[in-house]
């Protein structure tokens, strides 16, 4: 998929665009924009993926070591897993997955308002990734905003009058989830569980809601292009719809959404810190014309000035040479929304060949 030369902004998301077609759109046809190259099209009878599925009850206690086994294996294998029995309440993951619904379902203007590209704003809506950028856009809208430290000044959404409730009490759940995750990870490569929390700083956190009507033509259009997150790791909560899938080894799995689960998935500064020991896998979202479909990412993050390396007491230790040249996660994160999100092409451009 090339950069697209043509720049064009959105002035709706796909869900109005759906629903003000008056019947237009309808199962012979989509707007060009969404209508994807046949190289790009998702085959939609890839086959189920049985990434891990990794019981969190005893991570505090007696089989904490083979869970760290368990997740090391995974993010190595897959980059991803899936986390049953942990610590977030389903009343509150249910609580958010309406509270985010409730947003998609406002008025376009009240939506509009917050539309930018801009991936630095605390608070913004947009469609597909970075539009203007792009020669055919995702069939999906999101809302994405970071968390504190910004504090009370957090520009969160005024409707509705759940949200902010609901993404605070969330937040503050997910995070200590994420605590736990990022432990048993910096274990599984065998550093002190507080590794990484202490090389991300005070990390930058932030949510993003996605939101993917029902398509009329799931064969042209892509709910989400294959891209890999580019953080430190991601912890997503998603609705039974499905539609995820997860590359390995060259090919597309289709992963079955669990009621109460959390899909977890290793991302680029992973890889990088870990020298690719652990791998932040490609993923993409299938779309469906039957159902809309609500899935909720929150992102662990370095500090945007935390220089970014395979970490030299892993090198020492295995004998290896440095996969990966260092970056400025900030710089990284400009490189990433700077242009059209293409498979691994950002993480790519950091690869020490030789
Ligand atoms: O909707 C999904 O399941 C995946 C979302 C995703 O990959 C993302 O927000 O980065
Ligand atoms: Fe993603």
């Amino acid at each position: 998929m090339a950069e697209a030369a043509e720049a064009a902004r959105p002035t709706q998301g796909v869900k109005e665009l759906l629903e003000n077609s008056n019947g237009q759109i309808h199962d012979q046809s989509l707007p060009d924009k969404y209508i994807k190259p046949e190289i790009a099209r998702v085959r939609c009878n890839t086959p189920l993926a049985g990434i891990p599925l990794i019981d969190f009850s005893q991570i505090h206690g007696q089989s904490r070591s083979k869970i760290i086994q368990d997740i090391a294996n995974a993010a190595q294998e897959w980059g991803f897993f899936q986390v049953i029995n942990h610590s977030v309440p389903l009343a509150l993951m249910d609580a958010m997955m309406s509270a985010g619904l409730e947003f998609f379902n406002l008025p376009l203007e009240e939506k509009m308002a917050y539309f930018s590209e801009d991936y630095k704003l605390k608070l913004r809506f947009c469609t597909s990734f970075v539009p203007s950028t792009e020669a055919h856009w995702d069939w999906h809208d999101n809302l994405t905003h970071y968390f504190p430290p910004y504090g009370d000044e957090h520009p969160w959404p005024k409707q509705p009058p759940s949200y902010e409730k609901a993404a605070r009490e969330y937040f503050d759940e997910v995070l200590a989830l994420g605590k736990t995750i990022s432990r048993a990870l910096s274990q599984g490569l065998g550093l002190e569980p507080d590794f990484l929390i202490k090389a991300f700083r005070e990390g930058m956190n932030s949510i993003r809601l996605n939101y993917y009507p029902p398509c009329p033509r799931p064969d042209l259009a892509v709910g989400m292009s294959p891209h890999s997150d580019f953080g430190g790791f991601t912890i997503l909560m998603q609705d039974q719809a499905g539609g995820l899938q997860v590359k390995r080894n060259g090919e597309w799995y289709s992963v079955k959404p669990v009621r109460g689960s959390f899909v977890v998935n290793i991302s680029d500064q992973l890889q990088i810190f870990s020298n690719g020991k652990f791998q932040s896998a490609e993923h993409r979202v299938a779309v469906n014309s039957s159902s809309q479909r609500l899935s909720i990412a929150t992102f662990f993050e370095p500090s945007e000035d935390v220089v970014v390396a395979p970490i030299p007491e892993l090198l020492l230790r295995n004998s290896e040479p440095p996969r990966y040249k260092e970056s400025l996660f900030g710089t990284y994160l400009g490189k990433q929304f700077s242009k059209y999100f293409d498979s691994k092409n950002t993480i790519q451009a950091l690869e020490i060949n030789r």
